[in-house]
């Protein structure tokens, strides 16, 4: 992915109550996989190298909670500001941080462009954002649209129909949105209150102060906001889904093995989306910490040890110790290739019932260990 030639930052409005959703929880704080709905949003972000930082814009009352998420997923990049008691307002507020340089515990440097995304649309993916960025420096916004689903209607004073739009000509404007820097901004400088209270479409107001006419690119279908109660049931059942099409290959650094690791990454990558990494389980490796942040649940460890049950165990502490909730459970598979030049091998029965009786105890805990034993015979050719 071709990265973009400017400086890029980013503005999650996260400030609201969620009353649609109900609730004594703002919907962003609602858990999806014992996760907070906000975290996967800035996770998003996050793993866009190219964006340099992270504006999250919480209300005053929840700054505390948004910083102990922040802390506790081990989020970079982020910083937290303080709302405004409207959408529009609180985004200014995201805003002023880089013009006025706000912000007291780190130097924001301002960016060409700044990309603005609901903290409550948890689905974005690097494309978009990059698609939506490069047309805003190119036409000064740009924004994701979508196909409209139900045709809009207007009605009359009497409550009845007065004309209908026809739903072809016509697009939901989603999220993510960009622009130059300068021009959001200066747009929202000349905002009226009525603007700042009632307004609820930041391209229309680089187009009604700044004259500048967004350019609109077709997202995706989840780039949807969550809004309802039934938007987070989705939600997490996307989220569920997608965990079961992740898994983290782990061999340990011999080259032999690491090579299996390296070969089954290839043939799977087309598949799921896997990773595969070659670590020694060092307890604070934090690569292996960093994606066991919520975002892998599948682990497929290859080695050629004798006794591997350490290396098990070791993982499953480490899960233990990233206090991820184990809400959704994990799979933890472990395959031993045993490479020799004779064909008899047979894994001690006791290191066989030191597995299974492992197994039985993590099962407990919502870890699934299975066993693969794999036999290569090396032939020496004369
Ligand atoms: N004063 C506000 C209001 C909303 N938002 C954020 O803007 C995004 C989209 O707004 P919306 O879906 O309307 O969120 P709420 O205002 O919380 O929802 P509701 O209208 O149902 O109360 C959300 O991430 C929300 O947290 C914000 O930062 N500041
Ligand atoms: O009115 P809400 O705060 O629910 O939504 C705000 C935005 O997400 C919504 O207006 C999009 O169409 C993007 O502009």
């Amino acid at each position: 992915m071709e990265p973009v030639s400017a400086a890029v930052s980013a503005v999650l409005p996260a400030g609201g109550s969620g009353e649609r959703l109900g609730g004594a929880t703002p919907k962003q704080f609602c858990g999806l996989q014992g996760r907070p709905l906000v975290s996967y949003a800035v996770r998003a972000m996050e793993r866009v190298s190219w964006i340099s930082d992270i504006i999250v814009v919480v209300s005053p009352e929840n700054i505390e909670t948004m910083k102990s998420i922040i802390e506790k997923y081990g989020h970079k990049r982020v910083t937290v500001v303080k709302g405004g008691i409207t959408r529009h307002r609180s985004i200014f507020n995201g805003l002023k941080v880089f013009a006025e340089n706000q912000s007291s515990n780190r130097l924001l440097q301002k960016p060409e462009v700044v990309i603005i995304h609901d903290a409550v649309r948890p689905f974005v993916e690097e494309d978009i954002l990059l698609k939506v960025v490069t047309a805003a420096k190119d036409h000064g916004a740009a924004g994701a649209i979508r196909p409209l689903v139900s045709t809009v209607i207007a009605s009359g004073e009497d409550g009845c129909l007065d004309h209908s739009l026809e739903r072809a000509r016509y697009r939901a404007s989603e999220m993510p949105q960009a622009f130059l820097f300068d021009i959001i901004y200066q747009a929202y400088q000349q905002c009226t209150d009525h603007d700042l209270d009632y307004g609820t479409e930041c391209l229309h107001l680089a187009l009604k102060y700044c004259k500048t006419n967004a350019k609109l690119v077709e997202g995706t279908a989840d780039l949807w906001k969550v809004t309802y109660k039934r938007d987070l049931y989705a939600a997490e059942s996307i989220i569920k889904d997608n965990l079961s099409q992740q898994i983290c290959i782990i061999t340990d650094l011999k080259e032999a093995v690491a090579q299996v690791g390296f070969l089954l990454h290839e043939s799977l990558k087309s598949q799921v989306k896997v990773e595969a990494i070659s670590i020694s389980l060092s307890k604070n490796d934090s690569h292996l910490q960093n994606i066991f942040s919520g975002e892998c649940y599948n682990f497929l460890c290859i080695n050629d040890k004798e006794y591997a049950t350490e290396e098990i165990q070791q993982l499953v502490d480490m899960l233990e110790k990233s206090n991820i909730p184990l809400l959704y459970p994990v799979v933890l598979i472990l395959v031993h290739l045993s490479i020799s030049e004779n064909i008899s091998f047979s894994i001690g029965l006791e290191e066989l019932t030191k597995i299974k009786k492992f197994a039985r105890e993590v099962k407990k805990k919502n870890i699934l260990v299975y066993g693969l034993l794999i036999q290569c015979k090396v032939f020496l050719l004369p």
